[in-house]
């Protein structure tokens, strides 16, 4: 165990190594340790475990998990400002300690924990566990990731279903636990939801970091199931669903359009025919098995037309097709007009030819 009492504390670390926040890097401490420990706490009995902590800062969850007599934690930090004071208190909890700087995105976990007991998929978790106060910048493309890696069994993954405690901005804590109808659901409900057990922990306000970001901050659990709610690729799931929230507030008809070229009306009435789904229904109406449905029709229909899955609305060549394509709509609606009225007057004619 680590004798705080010899070590500088938070503070005294950030003081002393004149450490000033770097925006960009999304730095907002806690010094805190009540906070540290009660964030430590919701990631379960972690000892004698092995840890992974993202952005450990000056240092404050890095102390309270190394209170918790874990076997291993290592941390990994971007700014090397923090290497030093790290290196301090890896020095003194006889190098249980292991330091990475890198940047977390493009770091490979898998290696960290070689050591440790793996468990099958569907028994218990492994006692592996990712921890962190994570920047507000990456921790979007960051839980993607994870998410990714859940999917596939890679990186930590691949020992089982490790669990992770991670710091988001409230409003996309609340989005990730929003549970149909809520007005939160967005693609991050589902893509959370559908491969693990996701829970609000606690929200830490935005008053309690150093310096004060504008924002609160939630705090949240997440285990991975034993069998996903949506039984597809992660990058099917990743497509339908993002396209589907495309447009949050219109009738999912609109977005799922997206997914296929106008030319091909087609692909747009089977979505819709075989997933038995009203396609004036908004997003947030939709169940995760009503996803289901719709990436399982979606995945079906990339196999026969294997160019689908590239297909992609936004691109010159696709905005340039719509256009034309409602171009032609609007041409071929005037040429009916044009015809209507035609027919019109010539009713009149005959009809005033009739009475003379
Ligand atoms: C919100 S602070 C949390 C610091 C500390 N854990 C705490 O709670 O006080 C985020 C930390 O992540 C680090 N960081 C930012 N981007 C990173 C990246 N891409 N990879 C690794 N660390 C990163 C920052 O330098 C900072 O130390």
């Amino acid at each position: 165990m680590v004798d705080y009492l010899l070590m500088p504390t938070i503070s005294d670390i950030i003081r002393l190594f004149k450490l000033r926040s770097q925006k960009k890097l999304s730095q907002n401490f806690l010094l805190d340790m009540n906070l540290t420990r009660k964030i430590v706490k919701c990631a379960g009995n972690i000892e004698g475990g092995y840890v992974c902590e993202v952005g450990p800062g000056p240092g404050g969850i890095t102390r309270a998990i190394l209170e918790k007599d874990v076997k291993q934690l290592n941390v990994i930090e971007k700014d090397q400002r923090f290497i030093p004071s790290l290196q301090i208190l890896s020095d003194a909890c006889d190098h249980k300690l292991k330091i990475y700087h890198g940047d977390v995105l493009d770091f490979d976990m898998e290696k960290l924990f070689t050591e440790a007991e793996s468990q099958e998929w569907d028994k218990k978790s492994p006692n592996i566990h990712i921890i962190g106060n994570l920047p507000f910048n990456i921790s979007t493309p960051l839980i993607i990731k994870y998410l990714e890696a859940i999917s596939n069994r890679t990186g930590p993954w691949k020992y089982g279903r490790t669990k992770m405690t991670l710091t988001f901005q409230k409003e996309v804590a609340e989005r990730m636990v929003a549970t149909i109808l809520n007005k939160r659901r967005s693609r991050l409900s589902i893509m959370c939801q559908h491969l693990c057990e996701t829970h609000l922990k606690f929200v830490i306000p935005g008053t309690a970091f150093v310096p004060v970001p504008m924002i609160d901050v939630g705090v949240v659990h997440f285990v991975p199931l034993r069998t996903p709610m949506i039984s597809q690729p992660f990058k099917i799931v990743e497509k339908v669903v993002g396209h589907v929230f495309h447009y949050r507030q219109k009738m999912i008809k609109h977005s799922v359009q997206t997914l296929f070229p106008l030319d091909m009306p087609e692909l747009l009435e089977k979505m819709f025919a075989e997933t038995c789904i009203d396609p004036e229904t908004r997003p947030i109406q939709l169940s995760i098995e009503e996803f289901g449905r719709l990436c399982h029709v979606y995945a079906h229909i990339c196999e026969q037309h294997p160019h689908i899955f590239d297909y992609d609305y936004r691109s010159k060549e696709s905005l340039n097709e719509i256009k034309q394509f409602r171009l032609n709509r609007r041409l071929s609606r005037m040429h009916e007009l044009q015809q209507e009225l035609e027919k019109a007057e010539k009713d009149v004619t005959d009809k005033k030819s009739k009475f003379a």
